[in-house]
Parts: C-alpha cells; sequence; structure tokens
C-alpha cells in the first residue's frame, strides 16, 4: 500500500501529511524544508514515517518503565480519522482509544483517550509560523495518565555546525549516560545526543549553514528532548540514508516519566508547538 499525500501550498509554504500517524512530513519555506523527512522514510504504513513530526502517544520511547513496544506509542502506527479544520487550521485529524484496538501495544494503552491534533500555518507571508496543536481528552470515568510528544525533525545544513539557545542551566536526563546532568550554556551536538531537558520554554536552533535561525515555542508539556543519533547509531537505523544525520536535529515538546499527562475525567489538555525560521539575526515573527 502506498500512503496518500495530502499538500497544500500557501504563499512560501509547502507542507505534506499523511492520515497515517496524522503525520505532517514536510514542511519547506521558499523551497528549503524546515521540518524536514529522511529520503528513505516509508512511505507505505509498513512502519512509522522517519521525519517530519511523529506523534508519541500514550508513551514515549519504550515507555515510562521502559518495557513496552513499539516505540513511541501505538497512534503514530495508525491511521487517523480526517475532521473538518477549523479557524484557519489547514488539516485536522482525530482518533480514539477503539480506533487502536487490535493493534501492536493496545494492551498496554492505560485507558480511553481522545485525540484531534490540527497543523495550520500563521505569521505572515515574510515570516510564516507552523502551529500544531494537539487536544488529548479523556473521556472515561479514571483517571488518565499518559506520555506524549511531538516529535520534531528540523532541518539543518550541518548538524555539527549548530547552536541550541534557550537550555541553558536546565537539568536534564541524558540517555545515553543514563546521567541527569545541568546544561553549562548553549547546546553544541558533538556526538550521539538523547536529551530529556525539564524545560519548557522556547529554543532556538541557529544554523550557521542555512544562516537561519529555528524558533521552537512549546505549550502545554514541561519537558523538551533533544535527538540526534550521530553517525554510528544512524548507520543502524534503517529509514536513515548515508550522512543523513547530518541534516537534522530532533526538538521534541514532550512530558514523559514523572512530568507525564494527569487527565481527570472528562478533563482536555492541549499540548502544542510553534516552529518558524528566521534569518540568522533577526528576531522571530
Ligand atoms: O526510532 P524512533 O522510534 O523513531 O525513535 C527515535 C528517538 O526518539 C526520541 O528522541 C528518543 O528520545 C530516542 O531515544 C529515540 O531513539
Amino acid at each position: 500500500m502506498t500512503l496518500t499525500p495530502h499538500l497544500h501550498v500557501e504563499g512560501p509554504s509547502r507542507l505534506v501529511a499523511y492520515d497515517f500517524g496524522a503525520h505532517l512530513a514536510e514542511w519547506t519555506v521558499d523551497g528549503l524544508p524546515v521540518v524536514w523527512l529522511s529520503g528513505h522514510a516509508r512511505l507505505d504504513g509498513s512502519r512509522p514515517i522517519r521525519g517530519g513530526v511523529p506523534i508519541c502517544f500514550p508513551w514515549f520511547a519504550d515507555g515510562p518503565d521502559g518495557d513496552l513496544s513499539p516505540s513511541h506509542g501505538v497512534v503514530r502506527n495508525t491511521s487517523w480519522t480526517s475532521v473538518e479544520p477549523q479557524d484557519g487550521e489547514v488539516w485536522a485529524w482525530r482518533i480514539a482509544r477503539e480506533d487502536v484496538a487490535g493493534s501492536a501495544g493496545a494492551v498496554h494503552v492505560p485507558g480511553n483517550f481522545e485525540l484531534r491534533y490540527a497543523v495550520a500555518v500563521a505569521g505572515s507571508a515574510q515570516a510564516p509560523v507552523l502551529d500544531l496543536a494537539l487536544r488529548v481528552h479523556n473521556p472515561g470515568d479514571d483517571e488518565l495518565s499518559v506520555e506524549v510528544a511531538l516529535h520534531t525533525y528540523l532541518h539543518v545544513g550541518d548538524v555539527r555546525e549548530i547552536t541550541v539557545l534557550g537550555l541553558e542551566e536546565a537539568t536534564y536526563l541524558d540517555k545515553v549516560t543514563g546521567r541527569v546532568e545541568t546544561q553549562d550554556g548553549p547546546v553544541r551536538l558533538r556526538g550521539e545526543t538523547d536529551r530529556v531537558y525539564d524545560r519548557s520554554g522556547p529554543v532556538v536552533v541557529e544554523d550557521r549553514t542555512t544562516l537561519r535561525a529555528l524558533h521552537v515555542v512549546p505549550r502545554g508539556a514541561a519537558q523538551t528532548v533533544l535527538w540526534n543519533p550521530w553517525a554510528d547509531k544512524a548507520a543502524q537505523i534503517e529509514d536513515l540514508g548515508e550522512e543523513e544525520w547530518l541534516r537534522f536535529v530532533c526538538v521534541e515538546t514532550a512530558a514523559r516519566g514523572e512530568r507525564s499527562l494527569r487527565l481527570a475525567p472528562g478533563e482536555s489538555v492541549e499540548v502544542g508547538t510553534r516552529v518558524g525560521p528566521t534569518p540568522i539575526g533577526t528576531e522571530a515573527g
């Protein structure tokens, strides 16, 4: 099966998305990717799409106790239902617990849930801003505790040449070493990077290669995950081409572990991310 893409062109923006995973796969501005898609991504529904913005839910990676699969939960492996976009949204989708019943990992879903996800483009033609909004609703009678992430793959010219601002002095779990550390100054990636920062403020990725700054503004989740597999790990990832690891960094709006979302019966919360490129040296629009 080949997945059918949705395409949207608006001013300098071009967006591609799939119902499978409600996955925004590409956002280019003036022909240059901001949200990056692997040239080796499988677009046949046989595995999650490598790149774009995978939605991780109701667990992140292998879950709070490290024993769940598939990686990042069940909704990025399932086709969502398109619903009517509202108020300037480009696309919107919905999925609920019954839609994942029977899928791999469904037995680990911790309770009833309903998700609505929307992709919008805001800002101006000169400074477009992508807005991603995931509403999580608990329609059940019990508290719902879930992990979630908007796992944004941002395009950079060379990940070794970027500076990530906004995480200074934040504590983080280094998933590579298993240690908890404190960020000393801006982040410059020097090897495999897989960190869960206890911070939910704006992050700026300065990319000296493309002469762009990518501004990421999260909402509704307490953590920021920074990920790049680097050369050796990337070589083991089937749907990443040679050297493709140089072309992206993931800056993820996340709520995992002790910072999971806890929803009372009937409660809804929204987790979102805004992303916008600006030329280096100017402020976000
Ligand atoms: O390969 P995936 O299942 O898409 O996961 C890719 C990566 O996602 C997150 O950033 C996790 O923190 C990493 O540990 C994981 O390797």
